[in-house]
């Protein structure tokens, strides 16, 4: 029954048939994900919110390609979209040539459970259950047989380096170990596509590259499968074939691969990576906006700074600003840069501020 819903809704040959070869040129590639001209209109009450406008775009097999925007410019939508749990309003989405918009739920089920793994950027993993109980647990869905899942799972937590926690409950294990353990799930029924929703949002960036290096591996050993990441995070760009930069529900600009080995080109000095550094910098302001208004943060009182330096509320929350290089000797004085935040005018400010005299501290 499936079949013939899959079947009907099939692109044409030309799609499924086309090889997965990487030495091919990009084009000339089978086309995993396939959006064209897809909407998504969420109805808040009387208003409508136009998350996705028209999104066109072809993923091929052997790719690994990052998706970059603004808070609020439809990421999580569009691979939402894309993985079935939600559906677009107008445009079709194809994953290996299947038009998943027009399948019924059935079908768009076989498909997400057949052809896509999914990373979240919390885990999602079930408190009860081991590392190795949490990766069984989508191929038990998926009715694999016991002797089966107990040959993948081994395989599966040699791929992400735990095999020394593959007992230890999520509890216990690091941000960066649950977000391996998170991987190792998404890879378990060998979907063809993986899609990340921040994957290297919560974890420190040792971790991160842990979980870089096994993205690139899969698709080193899977050069039919695709990688689609969404993320905040330039670094994630040196894995990447391509990065997809989405603002306002549309895909504006393409951005080519970077040298891996190179951090500098990250921050390249093109147009389309200006506009990048923007969208990673709006990003930022809104990270240290939200982690001020946190009510775990732990404020220091720079009792300097007493009035927002705009509309001069006293209203202000202040903090060390806990990026690199916020640290400096002036005149012989350790500065630091302090963050401010007025939830008036809702600006963040930087300012120095003096902590001591080095002279006096050598001494
Ligand atoms: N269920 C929903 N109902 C109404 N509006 C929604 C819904 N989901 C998303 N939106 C709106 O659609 C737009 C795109 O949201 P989306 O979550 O896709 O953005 P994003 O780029 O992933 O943002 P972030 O980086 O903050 O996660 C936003 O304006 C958002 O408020």
């Amino acid at each position: 029954m499936i079949k013939n819903e899959t079947e009907a809704s099939k692109m044409d040959e030309g799609f499924i048939n086309a090889s997965d070869d990487k030495s091919l040129p990009l084009k000339q590639r089978q086309v995993n994900i396939s959006c064209q001209n897809v909407f998504r209109i969420f109805q808040q009450g009387n208003l409508e919110v136009v998350a996705l406008k028209g999104v066109n775009m072809n993923i091929y097999a052997g790719e690994i390609v990052v998706i970059m925007g603004p808070s609020g410019s439809g990421k999580t939508t569009l691979l939402n979209v894309i993985s079935g749990m939600d559906q677009a309003s107008a445009g079709h989405v194809f994953i290996r040539g299947f038009d998943v918009t027009r399948m019924k739920d059935e079908g768009v089920q076989q498909i997400l459970q057949n052809e896509i793994g999914i990373v979240f950027q919390f885990f999602n993993l079930i408190p009860s259950l081991t590392a190795e109980g949490n990766v069984e647990l989508p191929m038990t869905i998926a009715k694999k047989s016991n002797e089966y899942k107990r040959t993948r799972v081994h395989e599966l937590i040699k791929e992400i380096g735990l095999e020394d926690r593959a007992h230890h409950r999520p509890f216990t294990l690091s941000g960066g170990e649950k977000q391996r353990v998170a991987i190792a799930m998404a890879f378990a029924n060998n979907p063809t596509i993986i899609l990340a929703d921040e994957p290297t949002g919560n974890i420190d960036s040792i971790s991160s590259e842990k979980i870089m290096n096994i993205f690139r591996q899969f698709i080193q050993k899977n050069p039919d499968k695709s990688i689609v990441i969404v993320t905040h995070n330039p670094e994630v760009r040196k894995i990447a074939d391509r990065t997809l930069i989405i603002k306002d529900g549309q895909i504006i600009r393409e951005l080519g691969k970077i040298d891996s080995e190179s951090t500098e080109s990250i921050h390249a000095d093109d147009e389309g990576m200006q506009e990048m550094d923007k969208i990673v910098q709006m990003q930022k302001e809104k990270d240290k906006v939200e982690k001020i208004l946190n009510p775990d943060f732990r404020f220091i009182d720079f009792q300097d700074i007493n009035v927002c330096p705009r509309c001069k509320s006293e209203n202000i929350l202040k903090n060390f600003d806990q990026e690199d290089g916020s640290y400096k000797v002036k005149n012989n004085q350790l500065v630091t840069r302090a963050v401010i935040f007025c939830p008036e005018c809702y600006q963040v400010y930087y300012q120095w501020v003096s902590l001591f005299d080095i002279r006096q501290e050598v001494s």
